[in-house]
């Protein structure tokens, strides 16, 4: 099934939060919108969904059908990022989604079961899901959103509070687990990474409007402008003036890499000099906040530096690492 809405806006107390005149998922794609915390993100999705009091105008589609919210209901499953679960076995709440849409119990378990063993908690089907912790309950509430078969999967920060390995594990069963589904994928995250795993195209959401729609990899890798490239982690941006270039560069941290005394500056590669004002070890890697006028220089780098704070740095970054602004507009 795909989803979509136009001209969607979501307003409280005579403030707009989102505002988005168009966007569209397609049956089996998954799009993530990823933004900054307070960006819409959630608020977006509720929307899409027909769900809260937040007042909403403009229309939802369902195979580009105008749908309401009973057809809603129907066709969405939703994971939200604290799993509520009922009192009851992992395997009723599995099974909880389908029950609600009028399933027996006997096939609703019956349809639950494959998923619980996809999400790798079939051996705690018997226990009390409020027992569970955040990462396994997490997994049964994916499970039972699964089972429904639904049209239409929302996931708003599945992964929020899980540790690290949990996290990982679970990405990976998810991704397993969405390939091959029919059903049209919203993941609200905030986490690049996250949607580069998971999504195969990405809208940045700043401030409740759409500032960036396309692949994730062109939407992380050519930001549209200077803000949506400081919150692409893009931190180093060096105007016209720093570099002599006709536009403003901009580079991820990890490209920017500081060199020896003496070090001569590789072929093609952007130097600038600046004044080292703060280092912060990172546990592997260090990371390097680097004062030049008029342009903004962090490095996080795992070589060796010697440099102290109020010393000269030279940092290099290859072309390659390097994108380019004309005015706003990067490319
Ligand atoms: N019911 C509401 N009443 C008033 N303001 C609201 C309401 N719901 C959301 N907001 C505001 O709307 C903005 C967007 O909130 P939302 O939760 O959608 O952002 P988000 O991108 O999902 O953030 P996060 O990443 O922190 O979860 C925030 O400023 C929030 O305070």
């Amino acid at each position: 099934m795909n989803i979509g809405c136009r001209d969607l806006t979501v307003t409280v107390g005579g403030r707009v939060l989102v505002r988005v005149p168009e966007l569209d998922v397609a049956a089996g794609e998954t799009l993530a919108v990823l933004g900054p915390n307070g960006s819409g993100k959630s608020t977006l999705l509720r929307a899409i969904a027909h769900l809260g009091s937040a007042r909403r105008t403009g229309t939802v589609l369902l195979d580009g059908r105008p749908a309401g919210t009973t057809d809603l209901r129907r066709a969405v499953a939703a994971v939200l990022q604290r799993p509520v679960l009922q009192r009851a076995s992992v395997f009723d709440n599995a099974a909880a989604g389908l029950r609600l849409r009028g399933v027996s119990r006997a096939e609703a378990r019956r349809r639950a079961w494959p998923w619980l063993a996809a999400l790798g908690v079939e051996h705690l089907a018997g226990r009390d899901a409020r027992g569970l912790s955040g990462g396994e309950a997490q997994r049964v509430a994916i499970a039972r959103a699964l089972a429904v078969a639904p049209g239409v999967l929302l996931l708003d920060e599945p992964f929020t509070g899980l540790d690290a390995t949990t996290r990982a594990d679970l990405l990976a069963d998810l991704r397993a687990a969405l390939d091959g589904q029919p059903a049209a994928v919203l993941l609200v995250t905030h986490d690049r990474e996250e949607a580069r795993a998971l999504a195969r195209r990405t809208a940045l959401l700043v401030g409740g409007e759409l500032r960036q729609l396309g692949t994730t990899d062109e939407v992380l890798d050519a930001p549209a402008d200077l803000e949506c490239a400081s919150l692409l982690g893009f931190t180093t941006q060096l105007p016209p003036a720093v570099t002599g270039r006709e536009a403003t560069l901009i580079a991820r941290p990890q490209h920017c890499r500081p060199l020896a005394a003496g070090e001569p500056a590789p072929a093609e590669a952007v130097v600038v000099d600046g004044v080292l004002r703060r280092v912060v070890p990172l546990g592997g890697a260090i990371r390097l906040d680097v004062e030049v006028p008029g342009a903004s220089v962090t490095s996080v780098t795992t070589v060796e530096v010697d440099a102290a704070p109020g010393d000269v740095v030279r940092i290099a970054i290859n072309a390659g690492d390097l994108r380019s602004a004309n005015g706003e507009r990067l490319r």
